[in-house]
């Protein structure tokens, strides 16, 4: 079969895979000019991942539907193949726990740059910054990020999202909730850019960001619609207006990675409110929709409450302190061993409600492996200027990997649109790494690993934590209607609700 049969008819995705080509290209143009020095590919190189028959599909599939497309392609080829789009760019999906960390494990042959290059029209980047950032700027943020995500810095940017959430939760009015999970994600947003930026931010912009938001494909295709550029320039204009009027109020975070990246790397101010404003933006986008999701789960289990409930209960009486707040306020007394319920919990939901897919770019011609059944290796060869996508939610799926994930009978609960059966008490079993060809393999990785894991994950695990317990102190809820479905279009990331989740709120004295 030639390469160009296969052709996925034409979408409202249209844009984002003319976006993929664009993409393509301008990674091609990145990595074809430096010197690479080529692996020789010898006679006896092993296949290329195979290439999805788009004939085999089923005719009834909607080519829109990221996941079942997705899912499709799985069960004809495996958790590593190469499927041709309409714009005849080929994409290579990796699903595999063991392909996907020789490409981490490998970052001289893989990385991400050159795709930062396309990106950067989304956070108002300039083009040589754009470019700056895909050659030195990327990997520099990232470690600087890192660094002012963890320890004291982090403690103090707790404090600041604990106190916002006071706020939040003091505006929030008992009774009956038309939608309890957008009630939910939009409080998380604003405490969030509160913490971030100052307690000056406006209200009410959860709408304009979730318009811009999603758009991050066609911003990098330069093909954004008027209402995502009017959506990404408000935020940008929020952002500029946050830090030249209040700069002293902002977090230490936006403060010293604005300052980097003038003072160090020499970039203008405009587009360092851009690299900040990136950070911001993921720092926004996928931790309120984990917080919605969890507390609605919740919401439909008043035992797992109680759970909950007694082992804040139990901790706050181990530490001796006075009340929630001082335990949510400190990423370090909300670690695993203090309360592993909780732990367990927001490991699960990252596991049932997130779809990473994480785009790589292959710099040079390498061989990786991939499992083939039990117990047995297979290798593909991968070649400079290929695309690819990571799908690290591939490694969760308890039906592909059942000797990771089992099900045990009864326990745990299917909800609506998901894949997995959401059961919590399945890490009490399997520590998230495994043995695979004589090495050890991560398999729980919501967010990455290697060199690029996400730098806010401490962050983003301490947010979520902090949510769910202040708010479960606070007040009761009941759902009232059944939890929404994630939406299949849009699998990747935390992933969003298609329906609204009807509940009631009651205070608790
Ligand atoms: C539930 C919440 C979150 C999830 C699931 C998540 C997941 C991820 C993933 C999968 C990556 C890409 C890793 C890779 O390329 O291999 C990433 C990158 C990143 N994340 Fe997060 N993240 C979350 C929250 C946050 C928060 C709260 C921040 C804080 C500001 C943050 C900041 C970043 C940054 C700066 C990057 C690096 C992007 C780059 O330059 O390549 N994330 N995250």
């Amino acid at each position: 079969m030639s390469s160009f049969d296969f052709e996925l008819p034409s979408s409202p995705h249209l844009p984002i895979l003319l976006a993929i080509s664009l993409i393509l290209l301008f990674a091609y143009l990145f990595t074809s000019r430096r010197s690479v020095a080529l692996t020789p590919t010898s006679l006896s190189a092993p296949p290329p991942p195979p290439l999805v028959d788009p004939t085999r599909l089923p005719s009834k599939l909607d080519r829109t539907n990221v996941r079942d497309t997705f899912l499709a392609c799985r069960s004809l080829n495996g958790s590593v193949f190469r499927a041709l789009e309409p714009n005849f760019a080929t994409i290579t999906y990796i699903g595999d726990p063991l392909t996907i960390k020789d490409i981490i494990d490998r970052p001289d042959s893989f990385d991400i740059s050159s795709l930062h290059t396309a990106a950067a029209p989304m956070w108002n980047i300039s083009l040589p910054a754009g470019v700056w950032f895909a050659h030195t700027g990327g990997q520099a943020t990232l470690q600087h990020s890192s660094h002012l995500l963890s320890g004291s810095r982090l403690a103090s940017l707790q404090q600041r999202f604990v106190a916002g959430f006071k706020k939040e939760f003091d505006g929030i009015e008992t009774g009956d909730k038309a939608d309890m999970f957008r009630l939910l994600s939009e409080c998380f947003f604003q405490a969030t850019v509160e913490a971030l930026f100052t307690t000056s931010f406006p209200r009410g912009e959860y709408d304009g960001f979730l318009k811009w938001d999603r758009e991050l494909n066609q911003f990098c295709m330069a093909c954004p619609s008027p209402a995502g550029v009017a959506a990404r320039d408000r935020f940008y204009s929020l952002a500029a207006q946050q830090i030249d009027e209040h700069l002293s109020e902002c977090s230490l975070q936006v403060r010293e990675q604005l300052n980097d990246v003038k003072n160090k790397h020499g970039q203008s101010h405009a587009d360092a409110v851009g690299v900040v404003l990136r950070t911001a933006w993921l720092g926004s986008t996928q931790s309120p929709l984990s917080g919605a999701w969890l507390l609605c789960s919740l919401s439909q289990n008043p035992e797992k409450r109680k759970k909950v409930r007694d082992e804040v209960r139990v901790l706050k009486d181990k530490l001796g302190v006075s009340n929630v707040e001082e335990i949510a306020s400190n990423p370090e007394m909300m670690k695993g061993d203090n309360l592993p319920v909780l732990d367990s919990m927001v490991q699960e939901l990252l596991r049932v409600y997130s779809a990473q897919n994480v785009p790589r770019m292959c710099l040079k011609d390498t061989v990786v492996r991939a499992m083939d059944g039990p117990g047995r290796i297979k290798r593909y060869q991968l070649k400079q200027g290929d695309i690819l996508q990571l799908l690290f939610w591939n490694v969760h799926d308890a039906q592909l990997n059942p000797e990771w994930w089992p099900e045990e009978g009864g326990k745990g609960e299917k909800f609506r649109g998901t894949l997995e059966t959401f059961d919590e008490t399945r890490f009490d079993r399997h520590s998230g790494t495994t043995k695979l060809d004589g090495e050890t393999v991560k398999t729980w990785t919501p967010f990455g690993y290697g060199a690029r894991v996400c730098p806010g994950r401490y962050w983003a695990v301490a947010e979520i934590k902090a949510f769910v317990m202040l708010f479960l102190d606070r007040f009761d809820v009941e759902a009232k209607g059944e939890m929404p479905r994630p939406d299949p279009m849009r699998w990747v990331g935390v992933l969003h609700a298609m329906d609204a989740m009807p509940a009631t709120v009651t205070a608790r004295s």
